[in-house]
């Protein structure tokens, strides 16, 4: 149904703006990054996350993405330093990923589309709550790793939740802490734009096995019609002259 965001023709980024007129917006995300026009920021401190693995909850297929959902009734996982000031909370963890290798990733560094794009939310508690956070331009913050390919189960289709625990989601993080940093918006509807932007430059490393399974989640519930849960990316939008940040040379 239109009404309904998604990824389909009818219902997908292009048109978004009809019911989300934020998405129309001067700061909005992803963004393609050219590494010749970022500007290094010496000044640009490092990122530390301290998260308890005891936070982690559930994993949830719901029909759009695949997400990871955190305990943040209290500082209990946090990111705090680069960009930010304070200590964020790690609310959910979900991904965007394509139905080939090729594409997939939501925001593209030197036209390089990787196979998915894994988003860390964070949102800042001196807004009280996540919704409020989502209206101040300091209120949220998104690690962005990217997924490339070298190597999920029974959250098949919309709906399905499974137990998710004793996880530390610090074990993504690749080696580096480089990153890119500038000031965007939600990639998904309304598309607020509250987001501080943490992009790794280094990829981290799956298998073509757990792309396949990302790839084998459906967006349709149990007992409808198989609709594979692919593509759920939304194209770069217009820069509008912010500067891109980056912490390293
Ligand atoms: O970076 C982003 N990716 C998404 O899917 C958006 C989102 C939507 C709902 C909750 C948290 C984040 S914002
Ligand atoms: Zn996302």
């Amino acid at each position: 149904a239109q009404s309904v965001w998604g990824y389909d023709s009818d219902n997908g980024p292009e048109r978004w703006h009809e019911n989300y007129p934020l998405a129309k917006g001067d700061k909005q995300s992803p963004i393609e990054i050219n590494s010749k026009d970022v500007q290094h920021d010496s000044s640009l401190s490092a990122w530390h996350a301290s998260y308890d693995p005891g936070a982690a909850k559930t994993i949830l297929n719901n029909g759009r993405t695949c997400r990871v959902v955190f305990d943040d009734t209290f500082d209990r996982s946090v990111l705090r330093g680069g960009p930010l000031s304070g200590a964020y909370r790690l609310r959910q963890l979900h991904l965007h990923w394509g139905s080939c290798d090729q594409h997939g990733s939501e925001h593209v560094i030197d036209g390089v589309k990787y196979a998915a794009e894994l988003h860390m939310v964070h949102w800042n508690p001196k807004h009280g709550n996540f919704a409020g956070a989502l209206k101040q331009p300091d209120g949220v913050a998104v690690v962005g790793i990217f997924l490339k390919v070298s190597k999920i189960e029974n959250i098949k289709t919309k709906g399905k939740e499974a137990p998710f625990l004793h996880f530390d989601p610090s074990i993504l993080f690749p080696k580096s802490r480089d990153y890119w940093t500038y000031h965007g918006s939600f990639t998904t509807p309304p598309c607020e734009e509250c987001i501080t932007w943490i992009l790794l430059r280094e990829p981290i490393e799956v298998s073509s096995d757990q792309m396949a399974k990302l790839r084998s989640l459906s967006k349709n519930s149990e007992n409808e019609p198989v609709s594979p849960l692919v593509d759920n990316w939304r194209p770069p939008q217009p820069l509008k002259g912010r500067i891109v940040r980056a912490s390293f040379k």
